[in-house]
């Protein structure tokens, strides 16, 4: 599908979608608990790739009328897929799933799209063949198609901390239900670090323990997933909720409220200052859950996405329309998502006429809400690519045309609707 947009304001109240990465480890704790009633789940194309693994693994994921997912687990033990686990275009679902992949006695094959499959699996592999399992890429490059046999049976191992927080998450998911448990010490910085303690919250929800150590993190064996009363609710995502925040500082002369936005231990609500301190009007009622925001005249900002990796899109376009440099740090691992996010932003929003310098781990952007034009822009299949250049497109001179624009469908289904909702002109075709 191509989306063409048309300048517009935009005003009003749009509700977040649930958060992904609660959706996911909420749906894979399901799995490992004798099961749960998650609430508020994200219905997407990533987060149904993980039910997907939960009932190759023996559980059922079942999706009511009204969006609740009812989730019977495999209690702690996988069971041995019966075919092969289709990850899709979800980075989260295959390092998640991998993990689980080790605790099965006996061989699960992993695979994804294109995308997917020239993403970096290695530290992992190696991670659960060092903890007794036998874990390896059918190319031999750390990339999927992955083949994992379990059970593993040690109980310390060392990884890079500077590739994906993932991995971390993974092993303590998986750890939790391991006989002695597994002590994780990380051999580089940690990047994308609120994940982990995203992860630290849900397993704590679901009355599993695991803690930060000196040398990384630690998670006991023999732990039970059971959920208070047998349920658990997602809360809103703050990385959708960056669209909609910048949709307002950059095209909301009246105003755009969101709702659903109660702080949790997500990273991306630091888009809450971001776009402040570049100089909209912001009001974060963290009670209520809603935060306004109107546009004003932005400027260029330094800010770093060392913990924040899928900020780094809507910051991009949201530097294209301030004035002045826009100079975003701490950013090689964004190199390593559903594209090389660092490139693609720089040469889409290249194509509109905006200056960038590229650096292996920065991109500057050289601000100047004039220069931007109207044009056809890749949305290189990457969820994030898209919905940033469609925000470039309400304050382009002219129509912006975004092929690929269904790939939304990853983590903001109603994006364009939303959008629309708020008043944005834009049309649909194929
Ligand atoms: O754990 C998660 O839910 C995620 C962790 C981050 O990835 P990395 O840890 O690979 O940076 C982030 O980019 C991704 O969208 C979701
Ligand atoms: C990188 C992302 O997700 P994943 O790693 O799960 O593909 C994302 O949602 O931006």
């Amino acid at each position: 599908m191509n989306v063409t947009i048309s300048p517009s304001r935009v005003q009003g109240r749009a509700r977040a979608p649930p958060s992904k990465s609660y959706t996911h480890r909420a749906i894979l704790a399901a799995g490992y608990a004798d099961g749960a009633t998650v609430q508020d789940a994200l219905w997407s194309a990533d987060t149904k790739a993980t039910a997907g693994a939960v009932d190759l693994f023996g559980g059922d994921v079942d999706r009511t009328d009204d969006g609740t997912l009812e989730i019977e687990g495999f209690d702690g033990q996988p069971g041995v897929p019966a075919d092969v686990i289709d990850c899709e275009n979800s980075g989260t679902t295959m390092r998640l799933v991998t993990a689980t992949a080790a605790l099965a006695d006996g061989t699960s094959v992993l695979t994804g799209d294109s995308s997917l499959r020239s993403r970096p699996q290695g530290p992992l592999l190696e991670a659960i063949a060092d903890l007794g399992g036998d874990a390896y890429s059918t190319r031999g490059n750390g990339q999927a198609p992955l083949v994992v046999t379990g059970p593993i049976t040690g109980t310390e191992v060392s990884i890079p901390g500077d590739v994906s927080s993932q991995y971390i998450t993974a092993l303590l998911m998986a750890g939790a239900v391991t006989e002695e448990g597994l002590e994780i010490d990380l051999e580089t910085e940690l990047k994308s670090a609120p994940y982990v303690d995203v992860t630290i919250e849900v397993l704590e929800d679901f009355g599993v323990e695991a803690r930060q150590t000196d040398a990384g993190f630690a998670v006991e064996g023999g732990q039970r997933y059971d959920p208070a009363g047998g349920e658990y609710r997602v809360p809103g995502d703050f990385s959708s909720i960056s669209y909609l925040l910048a949709a307002g500082a950059i095209a909301g002369d009246e105003g755009v409220r969101v709702e659903g936005a109660q702080p949790s231990a997500q990273g991306d609500t630091a888009i809450v200052d971001i776009v402040e301190r570049m100089g909209a009007d912001v009001d974060w009622d963290r009670e209520d859950g809603t935060i306004d925001v109107s546009t004003a005249a932005l400027e260029g900002i330094e800010v770093s996405v060392e913990d924040t990796p899928d900020l780094l899109p809507t910051i991009a376009t949201l530097g294209a329309v301030a004035d002045g440099d826009t100079h975003i740090t701490d950013a090689e691992h964004v190199r390593y998502k559903e594209t090389d996010r660092v490139s693609a932003m720089a040469e889409e929003l290249g194509k509109m006429g905006v200056e960038t310098t590229e650096e292996q781990d920065a991109l500057t952007v050289h601000g100047d809400e004039s220069d931007l034009e109207g044009v056809r822009v890749d949305g290189r299949g990457d969820h994030r690519i898209v919905m940033a250049l469609a925000l470039a497109g309400l304050v382009a001179d002219g129509e912006t045309t975004i092929a690929g624009a269904e790939h939304v469908d990853v983590s903001f289904p109603d994006f364009f609707d939303t959008l629309e909702e708020l008043g944005a002109t834009l049309d649909r075709s194929d």
